[in-house]
């Protein structure tokens, strides 16, 4: 396939127990073949393209991944000029995307290491990949790479020296494919340069993060070593006193791995309220439910204040980005965060904040002097991008 210029990008995004897949026209942005494994590793894996769901009998990654692409019609295989992964943990060593060789591949398999829940389903997806698409160049595309840029008093947490130098203990934060590409279209829509702006972008979906974007740069964020830090999210704390892990492993007479596990599954909004989804849990508010409005305002209120923290990173404030799916859609999340933050110069205009669109705007009254954005994200686009340009350069 010489003509780099014309090829799709098949994107892979492995979780724990699911692979999301699709084709996609890095030009156009168009999707032409999409795909989602569940339950992955279980015998109750299935996988679904279009309206066709299969068993597969190989129920590994690997295994969902080759029946996902027997269901990939032959011209859109035979325009694939790569495969472009996710890789939610790329340690200090990935600081952007990179093709796919056996020490990159090395590399990551040490990583698993560092973040076992976060970088195994990735390599597993590589290695399915490799095996059932040996003849295409895989690209890999990491969550931590964009905030690489983070200076010292960012990345260091306060604890002893040999704690980062020798175990690996810092911030990395997540959801940096996210967080680039929004603050990249939040210059568009403000039709000002990158390198100008001091944005604070919300990437708020089952994961939620916030980052401080300053002229084009991550400079900080609240996610940490692991995707547990900062907001709460659909089930897991965000920030929490660390002593709640050994007082919490004595009352519950477990380990401290599984009250850790406490917080990455069963808290947050969840734990709080009993939902998980946002949609859910704004419908239980409305109807009175008084724990589900204390999760709601829970959420709204750290992340006003994370907000607020993060301006310290930037000397001030631009604008403020929403994405993902709480932040693209609820727009109660998105009133009430904007109330929060009104001291900060943030004029909310109801009516624009009430308009339901999947289009990148402006939500923010007419000369606020902190804009607020609604950006959709387009994790998918980026990785698509990124893996194509690379292996354009790399052939
Ligand atoms: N119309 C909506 N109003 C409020 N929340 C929504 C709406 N649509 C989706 N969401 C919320 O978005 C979250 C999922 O975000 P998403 O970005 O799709 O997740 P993921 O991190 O898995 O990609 C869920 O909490 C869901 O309830
Ligand atoms: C890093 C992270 O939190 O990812 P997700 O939002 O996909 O859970
Ligand atoms: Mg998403």
């Amino acid at each position: 396939m010489g003509d780099g210029a014309a090829g799709r990008v098949l994107v892979v995004n492995c979780g724990s127990s699911t692979v999301k897949l699709a084709v996609v026209d890095p030009d156009t942005g168009e999707r032409p073949f999409a795909g989602l494994a569940d339950r992955v590793g279980t015998p109750d894996a299935s996988v679904r393209v279009g309206t066709t769901t299969r068993t597969p009998d190989d129920t590994s990654h690997r295994g969902a991944l080759a029946v996902a692409l027997e269901e990939l019609p032959d011209d859109v295989r035979s325009g694939l000029v790569a495969v472009g992964h996710r890789i939610v943990h790329g340690g200090a060593r990935f600081t952007r995307s990179v093709v796919v060789d056996d020490d990159v591949l090395a590399e990551l398999r040490g990583l698993t290491d560092l973040a076992p829940l976060h970088v195994a389903p990735g390599v597993a997806g590589i290695e399915a990949a490799l095996s059932v698409l040996p003849d295409l160049p895989q690209v890999t595309v990491f969550d931590t790479a964009f905030h690489q840029t983070m200076p010292e008093r960012a990345y260091r947490y306060a604890v002893p020296e040999d704690w980062y130098a020798e175990h690996g203990v810092r911030r990395y934060g997540f959801h940096g494919t996210s967080h680039r590409y929004v603050t990249a279209v939040a210059a568009e829509v403000l039709d000002r340069p990158l390198e100008s702006l001091r944005l604070v972008s919300a990437h708020l979906g089952n994961g939620c993060s916030a980052a401080a974007v300053l002229h084009g740069r991550s400079v900080d964020t609240t996610m940490g070593l692991t995707p547990l830090e900062g907001l709460v999210m659909g089930t897991r704390s965000g920030d929490i006193d660390p002593a709640v892990v050994e007082h919490m492993a004595r009352r519950l007479g477990v380990s401290a791995a599984e009250v850790v596990a406490l917080l990455n599954r069963e808290s947050g909004l969840l734990g709080v309220s009993g939902h998980r989804d946002m949609r859910e849990l704004e419908a239980a508010a409305l109807a009175g439910d008084a724990p589900a409005q204390l999760a709601l305002e829970l959420f709204c209120y750290r992340l006003a204040k994370h907000v607020a923290g993060l301006t310290v990173a930037l000397g001030g404030l631009d604008a403020l980005v929403f994405t993902g799916g709480i932040g693209e859609n609820s727009t109660g999340v998105r009133a009430r965060v904007q109330e929060l933050l009104a001291h900060l110069g943030v004029r909310a205009d109801e009516g624009a904040n009430a308009v339901r669109s999947q289009e990148a705007r402006r939500v923010s009254a007419p000369g606020s002097p902190v804009d607020v954005l609604v950006i959709p994200t387009d994790e998918e686009l980026v990785i698509a991008r990124d893996a194509r340009e690379l292996v354009g350069a790399a052939r």
